[in-house]
């Protein structure tokens, strides 16, 4: 391509970067992008982003544990990844502790990284920051710091407080259900999405859990199951309850029609999480290297089949948005193919 002058070509790759000092870092998106999470919205994108959690969250202000973001996930992935929460994170970590070793990074670098970029894979969603220079975690994080998706709305805002982070920002993380499927919640019908649009960053996941719930995907109440609206979607319990949860709800609404809005306190709440427990003095900002995601033109509806009869609304302040039903006849949700 064009060279631009105010850019250092990093050699080796196709990559030009403003700070130098960023290049091994544009080595490692190839690497990953290559051969982990092959540039798409696709299973191996989603379970990075699972992972930013499951690891950053690992983090107590009231007890001393945790390194928050620190990679321990990978360092001591032989403690951690037997937790039952961290289920299914297995592989994601093994593939990526290859290329974090192949290319001497931290574990807990890694893991940031290939998150930022894993949503970048996704249309519609927002370009994460990415800061290097995460120190190797010296303990494991111990069990029960994730969130269950059986445990009460109470237990969940108590354990995100604990970490830091108060229930708006609880519900603008999880903009990432947007793009998640389950595996392991019934493990008959792996990749089982949460919105009827897992490959792109839309607003639908905000939608669909207001909608009254008929039906389970496939066997039936499995633990942190409830019923969903659609044939082919998983609602997680947890999710059910936050969408309807006083201290959660409007904020929950607030996202259905302003994709923006979503996107900016998702970025902003996804800012806070990458750094969780850790020193940012000295970081090296890298966001240069997280690709720009495909834009996408958000319109929220309503999944063909349903009208706003079907809609529970839960925020007593403000209405339920009108949206448009979809047409064309009822909407089935396909599950994410493996290894994609
Ligand atoms: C109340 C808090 C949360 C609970 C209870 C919860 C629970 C779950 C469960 C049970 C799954 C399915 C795992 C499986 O069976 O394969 C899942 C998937 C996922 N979660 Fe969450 N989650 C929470 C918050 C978050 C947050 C804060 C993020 C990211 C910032 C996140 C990102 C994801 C993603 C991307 C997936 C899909 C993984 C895939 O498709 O492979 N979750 N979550
Ligand atoms: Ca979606």
């Amino acid at each position: 391509g064009v060279i631009n002058k105010r850019k250092t070509a990093c050699a080796g790759t196709v990559h030009q970067a403003a700070n130098p000092a960023c290049c091994t870092w544009f080595e490692v998106l190839d690497d990953l992008q290559s051969n982990v999470l092959f540039s798409e919205c696709g299973e191996a994108s989603h379970t990075a982003l699972r992972m930013v959690f499951h690891d950053a969250i690992g983090f107590s202000n009231t007890q001393q544990f945790g390194g928050g973001a620190d990679g321990s996930m990978i360092m001591f992935g032989d403690a951690e990844l037997a937790f039952a929460a961290n289920n299914g994170l297995d592989e994601i970590a093994g593939d990526l502790k290859t290329v974090a070793d192949a290319h001497g990074k931290t574990y807990g670098d890694i893991i940031q990284l290939a998150g930022a970029v894993g949503v970048a894979n996704c249309a519609g969603a927002p370009r994460l920051k990415f800061l290097a220079g995460r120190p190797n975690a010296t303990a494991p994080a111990p069990d029960g710091t994730v969130p269950d998706p059986f445990q009460p709305v109470d237990t969940i805002l108590a354990r995100m407080s604990d970490a830091g982070f108060s229930p708006d920002e609880l519900v603008a993380l999880l903009a990432s259900h947007t793009i998640a499927a389950a595996d392991k919640v019934d493990v008959t019908i792996p990749g089982t999405p949460f919105d009827s649009t897992a490959d792109t960053f839309d607003t639908q996941f905000f939608i669909e859990t207001q909608l009254k719930g008929v039906g389970f995907p496939g066997t039936g109440a499995n633990q942190g199951e409830v019923e969903s609206p659609l044939v082919g979607e998983m609602r997680l319990q947890s999710d059910f309850a936050l969408a309807r949860d006083s201290r959660t709800a409007c904020t929950w609404q607030s996202f259905v029609t302003d994709h923006a809005l979503m996107n900016q306190r998702f970025s902003d709440a996804m800012d806070k999480l990458a750094v969780l427990g850790q020193n940012t003095q000295g970081f090296l900002d890298c966001s240069e290297v997280i690709p720009h995601p495909h834009s996408l033109k958000v319109i929220p509806h309503l999944p063909a089949g349903k009208t706003s009869a079907d809609v529970e609304p839960a925020c007593a302040a403000t209405p339920f948005p009108d949206l448009p039903t979809a047409p064309g006849a009822a909407t089935t949700v396909k599950p994410v193919p493996p290894g994609s």
